[in-house]
């Protein structure tokens, strides 16, 4: 048997691109894409990503490795570019709509990208980054298709397309090592990393984002999660190799997205756990079942709860840019579980979980990389090892080797396992507040606070503390519509008091308007930690009970 092994006919590179030629044949005359009154189907949308990439390669003379920038919301062009960009053998970059022209000017410098896609509405925002640029990128114009190709006087998304071949031979990567992605991180604790990942990392990825969080044929699928976050979590090839329907949105709010669902009978959707809480804010009642998976921070269970209770079906997983699709998900034990009170089961749904069955490993470990005890107590940092982790950071050596060492990529986020084998993150390592020499973790305070009925959104950071060094310090988005008088900072603190050990309890309450996000609804802790700093210290004379004497 030793003499056995890969062959030409069993080791061509893995790459999710294969996925697209087969909905076409298998689906060719089903809907692929939705967007307002545009409708594709999967024979189209084949043909026009094989035309973007004879284009880029043809036309623009792109070749294989160079970079290829987008910035746009969820639009077609923004699905199409998923697989016709890497079938030019170049590399997609998504860029968040959100930043600034001074940060997309340096990620530009940083990916050397040779194209910028920009879709009208950002144009203004793409001319004024690129416009310092030494060797700009070419910049494109994302325009709607129009049935009249005189209309094309400029060098546009449509007019590109309209010069490629939809018979393109795409370009198969030589090896599926081959890089197809550059994803920046969100920025969340500090300037974003340029992760890489190759055409074999997004392959695993796609099939875990088809089993972990099973995809049956044909979904309809709703996108709320922006493609330019970590692609979707790879959920644009998903949708394709289950043939589905990908509903377009530009921009959404509570009520839209029940709209949406009801106009297309949405099947599932992927959601950060703040659009959980706009959902739970609406009054609506849900047409069908929905399936959603939510990841990116921990969701409260009291807003795991409302949204359960409204029909939806709620899938927790737990994953990072490094990890393209997610790596932990909290799989239900429905036997066991289903018949639990409705609030013990938003408690252990708001666990990450474990491993899905596509990640080889995922664990907790000590500062000696040994597991921490299964008590659900002893903190430790999350680890992971598997085929779909990221093949490094760009240029960033330092970085890469910091995070990937000893057989495991180190998330920086800490959590503890209970008894049954199930992670829970407690916080990022740079969040733990650290009062009077106890670790506290962030996340534990905002999921007491989140049950108050009428907080909407609240994050807790570090504010430094005359007496403890650190001490909680909440920040306080009220629900919209609450009756009566809003609620105080004594009357949260009150709430927190009969409800954790006292030393835990934030010792300041700030309400604010809006909590500062992320476009892909992280709240930026860091600037509320800035925040909380220029408050100044806490005076010592309320200081909150030691750790020593708990209740
Ligand atoms: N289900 C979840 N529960 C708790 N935290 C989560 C969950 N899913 C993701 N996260 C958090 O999101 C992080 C990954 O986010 P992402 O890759 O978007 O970049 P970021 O870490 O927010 O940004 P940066 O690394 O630039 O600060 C994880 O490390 C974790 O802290």
């Amino acid at each position: 048997m030793e003499k056995l092994g890969p062959n030409s006919a069993n080791s061509s590179p893995l790459t999710p691109l294969i996925f697209l030629e087969r909905a076409a044949t298998v689906s060719g005359d089903s809907p692929s894409i939705v967007y307002n009154k545009t409708v594709y189907t999967w024979a189209q949308t084949h043909r026009r990503c094989l035309r973007l990439a004879s284009a880029l390669s043809g036309h623009l003379h792109i070749s294989s490795g160079d970079v290829v920038s987008v910035i746009s919301q969820n639009t077609p062009a923004m699905y199409e570019m998923h697989f016709g960009v890497p079938m030019s053998g170049a590399v997609l970059n998504t860029i968040n709509v959100r930043l600034d022209a001074r940060t997309i000017s340096a990620l530009l410098l940083h990916s050397s990208a040779r194209v910028l896609f920009a879709d009208e509405l950002f144009l203004p925002l793409a001319r004024s980054a690129v416009s310092v640029l030494p060797n700009p990128p070419l910049l494109l114009p994302v325009d709607e298709p129009s049935t009249n190709s005189s209309t094309y006087n400029h060098l546009t998304y449509e007019f590109l397309l309209s010069l490629g071949d939809p018979d393109f031979q795409w370009v198969r990567p030589a090896t599926e090592w081959a890089a197809v992605v550059l994803n920046y991180t969100s920025g969340t604790t500090s300037s974003p990393k340029g992760v890489v990942h190759s055409h074999r990392s997004v392959f695993l990825a796609a099939v875990n984002s088809l089993t972990a969080w099973p995809l049956p044929l044909h979904p309809v699928y709703l996108w709320t999660l922006p493609m330019f976050h970590a692609n979707g979590w790879c959920y644009p090839w998903a949708v394709a190799a289950a043939a589905g329907t990908n509903i377009c949105l530009r921009s959404f709010d509570g009520p839209a997205i029940f709209d949406a669902i009801a106009e297309n009978r949405v099947t599932h959707l992927c959601a950060a756990p703040v659009v959980l809480a706009m959902l739970a804010d609406t009054d609506r009642v849900l047409p069908n079942q929905v399936q959603i998976l939510t990841a990116g921070s921990p969701p409260p269970a009291a807003v795991l709860r409302r949204v359960e209770a409204l029909g939806f079906v709620v899938t927790h997983a737990y994953g990072l840019t490094e990890t393209g699709s997610f790596a932990v998900s909290c799989a239900w034990k429905g036997d066991e579980w289903n018949g639990l009170p409705e609030a013990e089961r938003a408690v252990l749904k708001s666990r990450q979980g474990v491993r899905t069955a596509v990640m080889e490993a995922a664990d907790v470990v000590d500062e000696t990389g040994e597991s921490v005890a299964r008590d659900g107590e002893t903190r430790g940092v999350v680890v992971l090892r598997g085929g779909y982790l990221m093949m490094g950071y760009l240029a960033d050596g330092e970085a890469t080797a910091e995070a990937v060492k000893g057989g495991w990529f180190y998330t920086g986020d800490v959590a503890v396992v209970h008894p049954d084998g199930y992670m829970e993150i407690k916080d990022r390592a740079k969040d733990v507040i650290i009062s009077g020499g106890e670790n506290i973790s962030s996340v534990e305070v905002e999921s007491v606070i989140h049950g108050h009925p009428a907080v909407g959104e609240v994050a807790v950071v570090a504010r430094p503390d005359e007496r403890w060094g650190e001490t909680p310090c909440a920040f306080v988005k009220v629900k919209a519509g609450v009756k009566g008088a809003a609620p105080t900072e004594a009357e949260l603190i009150g709430w927190c008091r009969e409800r954790m050990p006292h030393y835990i309890v934030p010792k300041t309450v700030v309400f604010l308007p809006e909590l500062p996000k992320t476009s892909t609804g992280k709240i930026q802790k860091y600037i509320l930690k800035n925040i909380a700093r220029e408050m100044g210290p806490a005076a010592a004379g309320v200081a909150p009970v030691s750790p020593t004497s708990r209740i």
